[in-house]
């Protein structure tokens, strides 16, 4: 059994796919240290869960970076989603005529040997909102035609950021 720490249940949802162990979810807000890189991020989070929660954990440090924008908002996607919502975010990236972005995820993952790191990144565009599933920024990033927010879980999973951090941490877990 994996035990994933996150406070955000999308992320939870999508995170059973990939993995060859069952997932329980621990809901512990882990202070998030502040960085340009959702590598340190991430790892900070993996050894500060690891050491409260006693057993081996996994986190997932994501974040929307758009072109435009100088990587905007990148690692402070979830203050700036609290703060403005992805309707302003939006509305930033539509003045400008580059629309591209990417999304990254981050896993940590921390036992007693220390941490691991697995990344996945997935390329689209900023768009005018459309979509009802998901979650986050879902709505306002199209990938190949459609919105996150409009695909399945599954079809999000195959092709999303953090579907290939997932399958990367799969693979890892499934030879050691
Ligand atoms: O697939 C995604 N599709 C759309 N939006 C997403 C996705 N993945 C993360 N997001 C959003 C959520 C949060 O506003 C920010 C990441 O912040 P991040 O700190 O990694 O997540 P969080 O604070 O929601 O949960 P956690 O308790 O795991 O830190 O980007
Ligand atoms: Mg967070």
């Amino acid at each position: 059994m994996l035990r994933f720490v996150t406070s955000n249940a999308g992320k939870a949802r999508e995170a059973s796919q990939y993995l060859p162990e069952a997932v329980e979810r621990v809901d512990y807000d882990y202070p998030e240290i502040q960085s340009d890189s959702l590598e340190a991020i991430a790892t900070a989070g993996a050894r500060d869960a690891y050491r409260e929660i006693g057993e081996p954990v996994f986190v997932d440090d994501s974040g929307l970076f758009i072109d435009a924008l100088g990587g905007f908002p990148g690692p402070y996607s979830s203050y700036v989603d609290e703060k403005l919502g992805i309707e302003r975010v939006q509305a930033l990236a539509a003045r400008e005529e580059n629309d591209r972005a990417r999304f990254r995820t981050v896993v940590a993952y921390a036992d007693d040997d220390g941490v691991e790191t697995f990344e996945g990144t997935v390329r689209g565009r900023i768009v005018a909102p459309r979509g009802s599933g998901g979650f986050g920024y879902d709505p306002i990033f199209e990938h190949r035609g459609q919105t996150f927010a409009e695909m399945s879980p599954e079809e999000k999973n195959a092709v999303s950021h953090r579907g290939r951090a997932l399958a990367a941490f799969g693979d890892w877990l499934a030879e050691r």
